[in-house]
């Protein structure tokens, strides 16, 4: 495929309600979404990064910045292996530039959109998909007390939502999940993700979500701490869950032969893209170990591709994969919905979903064309 031109489009999408981690609230999300124009038709792609690098070091000013200067010149620099290989040279090309993977996935994405939109091929079925729909998990953001987090959390179950996931932070953690479990029982499928906010001294503490059957505990210590979450696998009963520790299928390898993690939360923009992100399931079920979607607050484009992927046979737990409005008032595609808590996997060419012209142009706050 030649890669004619990106256009560098942002996005302002207000969320319905503040979704608050332990490392901040947000409001709102400023997204950057690329139009990839081949010269077999056109590929849409979303850049994952937040506005502050507070997740990780990406933040979304960089991505473009990181795309504009270096990525989409370096692809340009190679469209004889572009058009040889498609979106599966990409990660080939850029290589040599170390990390930006979200940037890195967001063009990945949109090349290989306009592959299979050409070829009239589905996300799903590149990717291995073998369900035709797929269980919706919800995260749910700290609140101010705890009688509101039963409302919110009420309110998702009666929405469909087959799995809980409770952010947490030191002051807000075995209380809440005590709660969630005195009110809604044992049986709801729940876990908890501290976004790195916990060090080895809090094991003790930690150990007390051990009486609550959890399904699992998302990144408690700092990304780069694998030997520590090692170590607090041995002191906790709880299964240890990675999300930004797994940047890579190498690093789910050694974080896996490690034993610092017995569950991983895939994310295709935090791995460089979805192909990594087979790669990782790949390695992840070959040793055993369930793997489940992750989400960052995607449009309706990310959250199609997501849903494709987690329809993969080692995806096992349900993903962060939840309907366009638990976001957003009006998502940029036609809203992704789920029914007795599944979303179906969308099963046209390409991403099988497409921005809607007039919706995006309302929230679009800068456009930039880059010809190759
Ligand atoms: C701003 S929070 C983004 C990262 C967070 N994502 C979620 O909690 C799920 C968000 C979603 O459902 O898209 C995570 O660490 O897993
Ligand atoms: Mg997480």
């Amino acid at each position: 495929v030649k890669l004619e031109g990106v256009e560098l489009r942002r996005v302002a999408m207000p969320l319905v309600s503040p979704f608050r981690t332990s490392f901040g609230t947000q409001t709102a999300r400023d997204v950057l979404l690329l139009r990839a124009v081949t010269s077999e038709g056109e590929g849409w792609g979303e850049c994952v990064a937040m506005s502050d690098p507070l997740y990780s070091s990406e933040y979304v000013d960089a991505t473009a910045d990181v795309l504009r200067r270096f990525f989409l010149p370096a692809l340009a620099a190679s469209s004889e292996e572009l058009q040889r290989h498609g979106a599966n040279a990409v990660n080939a090309v850029l290589h040599r530039y170390k990390g930006h993977r979200m940037a890195k996935a967001a063009v990945e994405m949109a090349v290989l959109d306009a592959e299979l939109r050409a070829e009239g091929r589905s996300w799903a079925r590149e990717l291995g998909a073998v369900h035709e729909r797929v269980p919706s998990g919800v995260s749910v953001g700290i609140v101010d007390s705890i009688p509101q987090l039963l409302d919110v959390v009420g309110g998702y179950l009666d929405a469909g939502y087959v799995r809980i996931k409770l952010k947490i932070e030191p002051g807000w953690d075995v209380e809440p999940v005590r709660a969630v479990r005195e009110r809604f029982g044992g049986d709801v499928p729940l876990q908890v993700d501290a976004n790195t906010a916990y060090t080895l001294r809090d094991a003790r503490h930690l150990a007390e979500l051990d009486d609550f059957d959890l399904l699992l505990i998302e990144q408690p210590l700092e990304e780069e701490d694998i030997l520590g979450h090692a170590e607090l696998a041995r002191l906790i009963r709880t299964p240890v869950c990675l999300d930004e520790s797994i940047v890579s299928a190498q690093s789910a390898a050694a974080a896996i032969s490690v034993g610092a993690c017995s569950i991983i939360n895939i994310k295709p923009g935090r791995v460089g893209g979805y192909l990594e992100a087979v790669r990782i399931h790949d390695v992840a079920v070959a040793h055993g170990l369930a793997v489940w979607c992750g989400g960052m607050v995607e449009t309706g484009l990310g959250r199609a591709a997501n849903a494709a992927l987690a329809a993969l046979p080692g995806f096992t737990l349900p993903g962060d994969i939840s309907a366009s409005d638990r976001f957003y008032e009006k998502d940029i595609t036609a809203p992704l919905t789920i029914s007795e808590g599944y979303m179906d996997v969308p099963d046209g060419p390409g991403l099988g979903v497409s921005p809607i012209p007039e919706v995006l142009d309302a929230v679009t706050t800068s456009s930039e064309w880059i010809a190759l």
